[in-house]
């Protein structure tokens, strides 16, 4: 793994998050996108090598909006950059750790995506993320 690509934070509302992270952090997000697979929006803002990815529910059906609605806003998971995805996740498969899709999917801010199951991460979700190369 190569680095920390984002951590995702849970938001009920993208507006207003954007604005508290806008002060917070005192810089705007560089990228909005919509990933309709996974029935999210998403902000991004760069944090020197990493980035903070807001997400909001687009449906109730979303990942999101499930996690929001049991464990309410807040840090969601972790997303590591990889050179390899679909080698890394043979490796992690080997070496007991749960694939969520078992194939990578599209994902927001240009990457292939795939999750590993928070029971087998001592309760982190986690993300790999391969830059798709153009
Ligand atoms: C791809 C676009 C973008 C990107 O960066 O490119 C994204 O990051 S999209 C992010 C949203 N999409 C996902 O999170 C996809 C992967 N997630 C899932 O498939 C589910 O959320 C899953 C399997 C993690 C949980 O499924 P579900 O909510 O249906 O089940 P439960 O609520 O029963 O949860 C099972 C168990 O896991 C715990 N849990 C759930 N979410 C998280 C979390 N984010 N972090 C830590 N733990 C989590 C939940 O509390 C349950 O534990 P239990 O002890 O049984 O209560
Ligand atoms: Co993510």
């Amino acid at each position: 793994m190569l680095k920390v690509e984002h951590i995702g934070i849970a938001v009920k509302n993208m507006e207003s998050a954007n604005s508290l992270f806008g002060k917070l952090f005192n810089i705007e997000p560089y990228k909005l996108e919509k990933v309709e697979s996974e029935g999210v929006s998403t902000s991004f803002f760069k944090m020197g090598e990493t980035k903070i990815e807001l997400l909001e529910a687009e449906n109730e059906d979303s990942a999101i909006a499930k996690f929001i609605a049991k464990k309410g806003e807040g840090i969601h998971h972790i997303a590591y950059e990889v050179e390899d995805i679909e080698a890394e996740m043979k490796r992690l498969e080997s070496e007991g750790f749960q694939l969520i899709n078992k194939a990578p999917k599209k994902g927001a801010d240009n990457k292939m995506v795939c999750f590993l199951h928070p029971k087998t991460t001592n309760g982190v979700l986690v993300e790999l993320c391969q830059e798709i190369k153009s």
